[in-house]
């Protein structure tokens, strides 16, 4: 199994490799256990079933404050005919109660007189008598064997009279960063380095799990040196994980690695991210090893699927399951046959259903899981989804939030993203989550009930008009126009404006590179329409086809020198430092159901639109007027 290439094993196949390498090489199958204090038990797995040393309570007690009593003694009491006890005692909640009495009578209940108390209702016997072992009785099976201790279940231990408890020891994780790329978090990066982010994550993710974690140095592409780490790390840590070099490359050693370290059980599972995994085992004491691929999102992604149920497994604890719900699908989402398919979502519940908007499919897309608020897979078998699709999610965020969550699509600007943090510093259960389809997306999704809001700056060219012609078309009478700004838009350019551009006539100039907008965004139709007023053939622009898909992204493109110019907004350019040519003065509008400007899911966001502190924001941003922010225009 040691070759370079990468085989497509079924993830369940690749489950049950790995576990019969681990048993037939004399892996652990458990970590062992330990006494500890109940106090230090709490997320750690019992070892044993926990059976109770004594009852709880311990004894008969008053559960009021009041008297107790005899209920025998009260025979006969009503509203009309009270009946006067004198033997009682006064009693407080959680009292012993004497042998003598075999009841209590709330305090309330009962008029002191001068020769004793009267009741004016029968009591029955054991009226609010906790009993001996009402909660726990000595010699119950309080807790089974391979449970995951809660707060609670520690304190049920404790009320049953223990002290310790047999539970198995945190499993250990040594992690093993590599690559001469690979610098520690904190260093100055030079040219082609890049930040040992994973590490950092990949322990986090396996405290969250409740495991130790530890990460070693560094180590440089050399297989003999690797080699040397992973069998030091095995003689500790009940799981290896050694980052990157899982692949094909000159410098991808992990499968060679573990195969001379003891034994490669799969290499290559059909799961994406995460495709190119190395699941094994190093022999000297036997150990289990996982080979995690290097992009950030396939490391995430590894440890959740092949190396917290194998911790989980060597607690003897059940693995952890995230909730789930259905939800439907915003758009088309193609995938490839024959490989598990993890895509990230953003959820949103708009009118009756949960809406899964996907998130960027890069594997190096790390803010595709920071901003995933689920995850679904298309199986293996299955040619990805029609937008519209009902699909299974696995929730990372809870409901009560997604119920909250504004979800607007559409083009990107960075008012949006603005209002979004401003909401949610006014209400942490408030979200504005935006996705980037360009203006013509936005409101087909709003038209197709996929979207609350559509972002949206979109020329007509026929008219000169912006959105409504489009709205008019697209969602007819039923729609509802907000003005979000007014926006310079403009040819950003590098510091200093090197080329001496002076507008879109400069554009089909020799040596200047272009970088597009994609078709349906609102700047490539401001683009089109300025270059067919002046009669341009868009195929003399180098550049044209060359597509980006946000402002930001034009903007990174010019910084990076890969392009010269191209139209994008102001404070796109700010971002990142560059220079800008103002073009022309755009309004940029939220489009949605007439019916939803009511709707009290929308209202904080009104709210933010009329404050002056917000408008003052967004006009320090430069390039934007607010002066009808706000303003119903339709
Ligand atoms: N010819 C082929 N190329 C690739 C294949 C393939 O099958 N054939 N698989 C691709 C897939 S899928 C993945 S996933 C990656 C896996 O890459 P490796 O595990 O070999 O990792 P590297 O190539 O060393 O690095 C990839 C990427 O990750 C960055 N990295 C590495 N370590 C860290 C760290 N500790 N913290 C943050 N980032 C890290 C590294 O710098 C690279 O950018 O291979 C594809 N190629
Ligand atoms: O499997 Mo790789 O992790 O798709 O990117």
């Amino acid at each position: 199994m040691n070759s370079p290439f990468v085989s497509d094993v079924p993830a369940a196949q690749a489950h049950a490799a790995w576990r019969e390498a681990r048993a037939a090489t004399g892996c652990p199958a458990r970590v062992e256990a330990v006494r500890v204090p109940v106090g230090a038990a709490v997320g750690r797995v019992t070892a044993e079933p926990v059976w109770a040393r004594r009852s709880s309570p311990g004894f008969d007690s008053s559960g009021m404050d009041g008297i107790a009593v005899r209920a025998a003694d009260t025979v006969g009491a009503s509203e009309t005919t009270p009946v006067v006890v004198t033997d009682f005692e006064v009693v407080d909640t959680g009292d012993p109660l004497s042998p003598a009495y075999d009841a209590v009578v709330m305090r309330e209940h009962v008029h002191r007189t001068s020769d004793g108390a009267e009741l004016r209702a029968a009591v029955p016997p054991y009226q609010h008598v906790r009993s001996i072992g009402e909660d726990i009785s000595a010699a119950e099976l309080l807790l089974p064997e391979g449970h995951r201790l809660r707060p609670v279940d520690v304190a049920a231990c404790a009320a049953a009279g223990l002290t310790e408890l047999s539970v198995r020891r945190a499993p250990l994780v040594m992690i093993i960063p590599t690559g001469d790329e690979i610098r520690p978090i904190g260093t100055e990066l030079r040219p082609g380095e890049i930040a040992d982010t994973n590490s950092l994550m990949l322990a986090a993710q396996a405290r969250e799990a409740g495991c130790d974690a530890r990460v070693t140095d560094i180590v440089v592409d050399d297989p003999a040196a690797i080699t040397a780490v992973v069998r030091a790390a095995a003689e500790e840590a009940d799981l290896v994980m050694l980052i990157a070099g899982s692949s094909a490359g000159r410098d991808d050693y992990t499968a060679r690695v573990v195969a001379e370290a003891g034994s490669v059980a799969v290499h290559g599972v059909a799961v994406r991210p995460g495709h190119p995994v190395v699941l094994g085992t190093v022999t000297g004491p036997a150990k289990p090893v996982l080979g995690i691929p290097g992009y950030p999102v396939s490391a995430a992604l590894t440890f959740d699927i092949f190396a917290a149920p194998l911790l989980a497994e060597l607690e003897g604890a059940a693995p952890r399951e995230r909730p789930s719900t259905t939800a439907r699908l915003a758009r088309k989402l193609p995938s490839v046959v024959g490989m598990d398919d993890w895509v990230r979502v953003r959820l949103g519940r708009v009118q009756d259903d949960i809406v899964a908007t996907p998130l960027p499919r890069g594997a190096g897309v790390l803010t595709s899981l920071v901003r995933a608020d689920g995850l679904l897979v298309v199986p293996a078998g299955v040619e990805g989804h029609h937008g519209g699709t009902e699909v299974r999610v696995e929730l990372l965020r809870g409901l009560a939030e997604i119920d909250r969550t504004i979800v607007a699509i559409g083009s990107h600007d960075l008012v949006l993203d603005l209002a979004a943090s401003a909401l949610r510093a006014t209400d942490p259960l408030v979200t504005l989550a935006s996705s980037n389809v360009g203006s013509l997306g936005g409101l087909v999704a709003l038209r197709d009930g996929l979207c609350h809001l559509a972002g949206s700056h979109l020329l007509d060219p026929a008219t000169g008009e912006y959105t409504l012609p489009y709205v008019d078309k697209l969602l007819g009478a039923d729609a509802a126009v907000i003005r979000l700004v007014h926006r310079d838009q403009g040819l950003i350019v590098a510091p200093g404006n090197p080329l001496g551009l002076k507008g879109i006539d400069d554009l089909p100039r020799p040596g200047v590179r272009y970088v597009n907008r994609q078709r349906g965004a609102g700047t490539r139709a401001l683009l089109d329409h300025e270059l067919s007023r002046r009669e341009i053939d868009p195929g003399t622009i180098p550049g044209y086809d060359r597509e980006e898909h946000t402002h930001l992204a034009v903007a990174a493109a010019v910084s990076a020198g890969r392009a010269d110019t191209g139209l994008g907004i102001l404070a796109a350019a700010r971002a990142f430092g560059l220079d800008f040519v103002p073009v022309a003065q755009e309004p940029y509008d939220l489009v949605l159901r007439s019916d939803d400007v009511s709707q009290e899911l929308l209202a904080p966001l009104w709210a933010l639109l009329d404050s002056p502190d917000f408008r003052a924001r967004v006009e320090d941003l430069g390039g934007y007027s607010c002066a009808e922010t706000g303003k119903r225009i339709r």
